[in-house]
This record gives C-alpha cells, sequence and structure tokens, in this order.
C-alpha cells in the first residue's frame, strides 16, 4: 500500500542564462517555441502539477522579459536574482525557500532547466513518486544508446571509447530535500567545486541520488539545431 507522503513541493527554474550556445539576439529561453517561448512552456508543466505548491523563477538581473509572460503573474509564481553560473542561480532560489522556513513538513526542491520545455506530467508524476524508494532524493536520466567517443581536441579525432555500460544521461528535474540541497550546493560551491547539476553536489557531499528513467525527448534545448526537435516533441505530446 502506497503511504502518501505528505510534504511540500517547491519547483526551482533557473532561468538566468544567456544562451550563448544558441547564439539567439535574445536568451534562448525566450525564444519562440510556437505559440509561446520555451520558458512559458517549461513554466506550464510546471504550474500545471497538483503536487507543486510554487515555482521560484531564478532570472538574469538584466532579464526585461519575463515580466511579459502571462505566467510571470500566477499565484504559484515568485522570482529571485540568479547568479553566475546555474548552480548560483538554484543557490539562489534554495536559500529563498530555506530563509524563514518554520513548517514542519518537509520542503522538496524540484529543479528542472528553464531550456527543458518537453516536460510532461507523467514524468514528473514517476519522479515524485520515487521519493519511497529514494528518500535520499533522485533525477530523471536515461540511459546512454549510442557508443561514446572522446575527442581528442587538438586534431578532433578519437581520443577513445569510453565505456558505455551503466552510463545515462542526467536529465531535470532534479528533486531533493530542500534543505540538505542547499547544504551541500553551498559547501561544494565554497570549495570551489564544479556543480552542473544538483545531483553532482549531494553526491560530492556522499549522497547516492536515485536513477528515474525520463523520456527521450525531455531534451535541452542547447543549439539553433534544438529548437525544430522541441517543437515536434511539443506537438507530439500536446497531440495526445
Ligand atoms: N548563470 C546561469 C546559467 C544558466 N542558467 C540556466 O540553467 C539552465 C541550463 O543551462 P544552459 O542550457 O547551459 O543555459 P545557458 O547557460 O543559457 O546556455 P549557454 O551555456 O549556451 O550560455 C538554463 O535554463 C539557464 O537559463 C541559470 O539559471 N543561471
Ligand atoms: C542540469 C543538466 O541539464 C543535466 O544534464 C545539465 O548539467 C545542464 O548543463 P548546462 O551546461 O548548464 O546546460
Amino acid at each position: 500500500m502506497m503511504k502518501s507522503v505528505t510534504s511540500d513541493v517547491i519547483a526551482i527554474v533557473p532561468a538566468a542564462g544567456i544562451g550563448a550556445r544558441m547564439g539567439a539576439t535574445i536568451p534562448k529561453q525566450y525564444l519562440a517555441l510556437g505559440e509561446q517561448s520555451i520558458l512559458a512552456h517549461t513554466l506550464d508543466s510546471l504550474i500545471a502539477h497538483a503536487d507543486i505548491s510554487e515555482v521560484i523563477v531564478a532570472l538574469h538581473p538584466d532579464d526585461r522579459f519575463f515580466e511579459t509572460l502571462s505566467q510571470a503573474e500566477h499565484p504559484k509564481i515568485t522570482t529571485v536574482i540568479g547568479g553566475d553560473e546555474r548552480a548560483d542561480s538554484v543557490l539562489a532560489a534554495l536559500s529563498a525557500i530555506c530563509k524563514n522556513d518554520h513548517s514542519t513538513q518537509p520542503k522538496w526542491a524540484l529543479v528542472h532547466d528553464a531550456a527543458r520545455p518537453c516536460l510532461t506530467q507523467t514524468d514528473i508524476d514517476k519522479l515524485l513518486s520515487s521519493r519511497e524508494q529514494f528518500p535520499q532524493g533522485a533525477i530523471l536520466a536515461m540511459p546512454v544508446r549510442d557508443t561514446m567517443k572522446r575527442c581528442e581536441l587538438s586534431s578532433l579525432s578519437i581520443a577513445e571509447t569510453v565505456c558505455r555500460d551503466n552510463l545515462w544521461h542526467a536529465l531535470t528535474p532534479q528533486l531533493f530535500p530542500a534543505g540538505q540541497l542547499q547544504q551541500h550546493l553551498s559547501s561544494a560551491l565554497e570549495q570551489n567545486i564544479t556543480i552542473t547539476d544538483e545531483a553532482s553536489a549531494m553526491e560530492w557531499a556522499g549522497v547516492k541520488p536515485g536513477l528515474v528513467n525520463g523520456r527521450a525527448d525531455n531534451i535541452k534545448v542547447t543549439h539553433p539545431d534544438d529548437l525544430q526537435l522541441a517543437k515536434l516533441f511539443l506537438a507530439h505530446i500536446n497531440s495526445k
């Protein structure tokens, strides 16, 4: 019998990047994907989920686009100013959650990239349901399908084939107890540890986050050719 996990789930959306690899004239999270921007699609998926009580969006200090989104006025949405790196933006949102938190309910932070607009409700459900199996936290991830090569940059040739056994792509959302994530992420950054996702901060602290198989269409829009792919995936997801 699945016992209900009573806790407060707060989504964090790091959206303070500039999208350098996209090479657009505006930050990539504000590029149109059909009828609305990448970030708007992402926020819609989180706002729609009944178990998510709040969505904290970390914005670039010079962001003038967010206020134009209809989602900006949604009661679930609050904003913080992000930092120089993605991890700093996540930590800023975590600090907003954890300061003055006197509630008895354990708070969970569900961190999801603004640049991943194809997130489905079923994948959010899967991750939230994994808390019984993984009380330490877990991430959506996907086993590697291709043979993996390490590049020798100087000659742009193959340096080695990387064993792909048990190799997974880390996706988002990544779900952790908010207080523990804040503590470990803050400590790791203070020690200049390179942190590219929330799991790596938890791993650095000796935690073994769970892996929850996520959808392959939950792509991070990073380069120009990802846009068309995201449009196709969204159209497919919304056609169901
Ligand atoms: N200082 C930063 C850098 C990134 N992000 C966010 O982290 C997510 C994943 O990062 P990435 O895909 O690398 O976005 P950018 O940093 O904008 O892209 P680039 O590295 O090409 O500049 C994005 O939603 C981005 O907005 C953030 O909140 N704060
Ligand atoms: C968090 C992430 O999406 C997991 O794969 C990834 O690490 C973000 O990397 P980025 O270089 O900040 O886009």
